[in-house]
C-alpha cells in the first residue's frame, strides 16, 4: 500500500468514528478525559507526520537511485550550511555518487542530475510535466494572488511568460538603450576618482546595474551612483541581505518542515497586515520598502493615466479582470486557449521581480568579467582590440544595443565568463509523475542540475581543457549538447532577462574596456573566494586596478 492510500483509509476510519459517536455523550466529556483525548490525538498526529519523514527518506531506494548518506530530520543540511557554497559540496558529491543521485534538505528530497540527455528530457522536451521550480523556504501556496514568474506553475507560469516574453524583444531593448547608456557613462564618470589604486569595484558596479534596473524597469532616476548612502541602494541590497538567511524562526520552519512554507508565509503576510496598522513596517524591514515603494510607482502611473514605453507600460497594457486559468492536465501546453491578461497583483509582483531576477546576477557577471580581465591580460589585449578596431572602422557606430551585439569575440568572452563562474544549481520540480530515462519521477520531487561539474566536464568541452580560460569553445563551428552551457538555463523556461542582461555587460563593458585598462592582478587576488546563498558571488566582491588608456 502507498502512502496516499494508507492516509486515506485511515481518514476513512477516523470518519467513521467520529460520525458513530454520540455528541451529547462529548459535551459530557469531564477535563481530564477531554485533555487524555487531545493528548492523544496530538501524538497520533506527531507519529504520522514521522511516519511520513521516515518515509520520505526511502524515496531514493524506491527509485533505484543512489543518495548521500543523511540524518534523520536533518536531511543533509549540516554539511550544506558549513560549506560556503553549496554548488561546489554537490561537485563533490557527484564525484562520489555518479551523475544523478538524490540528496535530503531536512526531509526534502533532491534529485541531483549532470546528466544532460535527463536534463534536456526534463527542462525541454518534457518541460509540461515539470512547470515548476523548487519553492522558495518560505513561499506562497502555487495558485496564490501574489506569485511571480519564478514561482509560478504549469498554466500560469505560461500566460505570464507569454504576456512577457516581449518585453524584453529587440525592438524594446532598443528603446532602453539610452538609459543603459547614461548609467554606464556614470560609472565611467564616477571611476575617473579611483584610477591607478586598488578598489573593490564590485560595490560600483552593484550600484551601476541598480541605477540601470530603476531607470528601465520603473521609470525612476534615483542619483543611485552618485550617491553610496542613496536609500533606494540601500534598501535594496538590505533585502538582498537579509533573504534567506537561516537564522530566524520562519526561515527554519520552512527548512525542516517544507510542508509548512506557503502557511507560513501566510501566517508572516497577516501579521505584517496587521502590524503595518500600528507601525511603519516599510521603514523596518528593507524588503517591505522596496515592495511598497514600487507598487506606489504602479498605482501612481494607473491614477495619472500617463504613458511610457517602458517595460512597467507593457504589463500595465495587459491588465485584465475575471479570467482563469485552466489547471493543468495530462495534456501538454499547446492544446490550451491562454488569455494575455495579468491581474494587478500579477503586475506588481513581476515588475518587483526584474530586481530580484536581474539585479545581483548582473553586477556578479559584470565583476566576474572585470576580474577575468585583469587575470588574463591577453585577453583583456583581445578584447579591447576587437571593440576599438569595430567603433574606429564604423565611426557612424555608436555603442548601443545593436552596435555591441556585432562584437563576436566579447560574446564569446562573456559565455566563457559565465561557463567559469556559474550562477548555481538551477531547479525543477515535478508536476505530473513522469518516466524520464528509466527513473519514474513522482509528482512533486525536485530535481537540481549539478551545473558546476557541467561546466567543467571535459566530455562536454574538450578538447581543450575546461580548466582553462578559453573564449573560442563557444565558436558556433563546434558543436555542443544544447543543455551543455547552463549560464541562463534551458528549454522554454530559461533566464527570460538573458538579452537584457547581456546588452547591459556588453555596454558596460565595451564602454569600461575603451577608457580603462586594468592591471595585472598580484599573486593573492588572482582566485575570487565564492560565497553562495542564492546564486555563487564573489564573497568580497572584486578587487581592481586601472588607468586610463593612452591608446
Ligand atoms: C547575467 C545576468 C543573469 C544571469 C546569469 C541569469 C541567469 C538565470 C538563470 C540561470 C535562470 C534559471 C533558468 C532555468 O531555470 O532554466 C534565470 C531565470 C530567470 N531570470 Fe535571469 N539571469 C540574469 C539576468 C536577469 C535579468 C536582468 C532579469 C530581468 C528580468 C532576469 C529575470 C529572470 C527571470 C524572471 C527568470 C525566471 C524565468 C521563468 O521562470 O520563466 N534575469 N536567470
Amino acid at each position: 500500500m502507498d502512502l496516499k492510500s494508507f492516509t486515506s483509509s485511515k481518514y476513512q476510519n477516523l470518519k467513521t468514528i467520529i460520525t458513530n459517536y454520540d455528541l451529547n455523550e462529548f459535551i459530557k466529556l469531564d477535563s481530564a478525559t477531554f485533555l487524555k483525548l487531545a493528548g492523544s490525538s496530538l501524538i497520533g498526529l506527531g507519529i504520522i507526520y514521522l511516519f511520513k519523514i521516515w518515509y520520505s527518506y526511502r524515496i531514493f531506494k524506491r527509485l533505484g537511485v543512489k543518495h548521500v548518506n543523511y540524518n534523520f530530520f536533518y536531511g543533509n543540511y549540516k554539511e550544506l550550511l558549513e560549506r560556503k557554497s553549496n554548488s561546489n559540496l554537490i561537485r563533490e558529491w557527484s564525484e562520489k555518487y555518479g551523475k544523478t543521485y538524490g540528496y535530503f534538505e531536512g526531509h526534502m528530497p533532491i534529485l541531483v542530475t549532470g546528466d544532460l540527455d535527463i536534463i534536456q528530457e526534463i527542462f525541454i522536451k518534457q518541460h509540461s510535466n515539470f512547470s515548476a521550480k523548487k519553492k522558495r523556504i518560505v513561499a506562497a501556496s502555487d495558485d496564490h494572488p501574489s506569485v511571480n514568474l519564478i514561482n509560478s506553475v504549469g498554466l500560469r507560469w505560461k500566460r505570464m511568460r507569454n504576456i512577457m516574453n516581449p518585453t524584453f524583444s529587440s525592438a524594446k531593448m532598443r528603446e532602453l538603450s539610452p538609459d543603459l547608456v547614461k548609467c554606464t557613462d556614470r560609472l565611467i564618470e564616477i571611476l575617473e576618482n579611483e584610477q591607478e589604486k586598488e578598489i573593490n569595484i564590485t560595490n560600483f558596479l552593484k550600484r551601476f546595474t541598480m541605477d540601470s534596473i530603476w531607470n528601465c524597469a520603473f521609470g525612476v532616476d534615483a542619483n543611485i551612483q552618485y550617491n553610496p548612502d542613496n536609500e533606494y541602494f540601500v534598501k535594496c541590497e538590505k533585502t538582498f541581505q537579509l533573504l534567506g538567511k537561516p537564522d530566524n524562526l520562519p526561515t527554519l520552519i520552512g527548512m525542516y518542515f517544507h510542508e509548512f512554507r506557503s502557511i507560513t508565509f501566510s501566517i508572516m503576510n497577516l501579521m505584517n497586515k496587521f502590524l503595518s496598522k500600528f507601525i511603519d513596517m516599510g521603514s523596518r524591514v528593507p524588503t517591505f520598502w522596496f515592495m511598497n515603494r514600487v507598487f506606489q510607482i504602479v498605482d501612481k502611473r494607473k491614477a495619472d493615466g500617463i504613458r511610457k514605453r517602458d517595460y512597467l507600460q507593457l504589463l500595465i497594457d495587459a491588465e485584465g479582470h475575471d479570467f482563469k486559468d485552466e489547471k493543468l492536465t495530462d495534456k501538454n501546453f499547446t492544446n490550451f486557449h491562454i488569455e494575455k491578461k495579468m491581474t494587478i497583483d500579477e503586475i506588481k509582483t513581476n515588475v518587483t521581480l526584474f530586481m530580484f531576477a536581474g539585479y545581483e546576477t548582473t553586477s556578479t557577471m559584470l565583476s566576474f568579467s572585470i576580474h577575468t580581465l585583469a587575470k588574463y591580460q591577453d585577453q583583456q589585449k583581445r578584447v579591447h582590440e576587437e571593440i576599438k578596431s569595430f567603433f574606429d572602422s564604423e565611426p557612424d557606430s555608436t555603442i548601443d544595443s545593436d552596435s555591441v551585439q556585432k562584437l563576436e569575440y566579447l560574446d564569446l568572452f562573456i559565455k566563457e565568463v559565465m561557463r567559469f563562474y556559474p550562477i548555481g544549481p538551477m531547479t525543477r520540480r515535478c508536476t505530473k509523475e513522469t518516466n524520464v530515462k528509466g527513473i519514474n519521477i513522482p509528482k512533486d520531487l525536485v530535481i537540481a542540475v549539478d551545473t558546476l561539474s557541467i561546466h567543467f566536464d571535459a566530455e562536454n568541452w574538450g578538447p581543450v581543457d575546461p580548466n582553462e580560460f578559453y573564449p573560442e569553445r563557444f565558436s558556433k563551428e563546434t558543436k555542443r549538447h544544447p543543455c551543455a552551457f547552463m549560464g541562463f538555463g534551458a528549454g522554454p523556461r530559461n533566464c527570460i532577462g538573458m538579452k537584457f542582461a547581456l546588452i547591459e555587460l556588453k555596454i558596460a563593458l565595451c564602454k569600461l574596456i575603451l577608457k580603462y585598462e586594468f592591471l595585472p592582478l598580484p599573486e593573492d587576488k588572482q582566485e575570487v573566494e565564492i560565497y553562495e546563498m542564492f546564486i555563487r558571488t564573489p564573497k568580497d566582491g572584486v578587487s581592481a586596478t586601472f588607468r586610463k588608456r593612452k591608446d
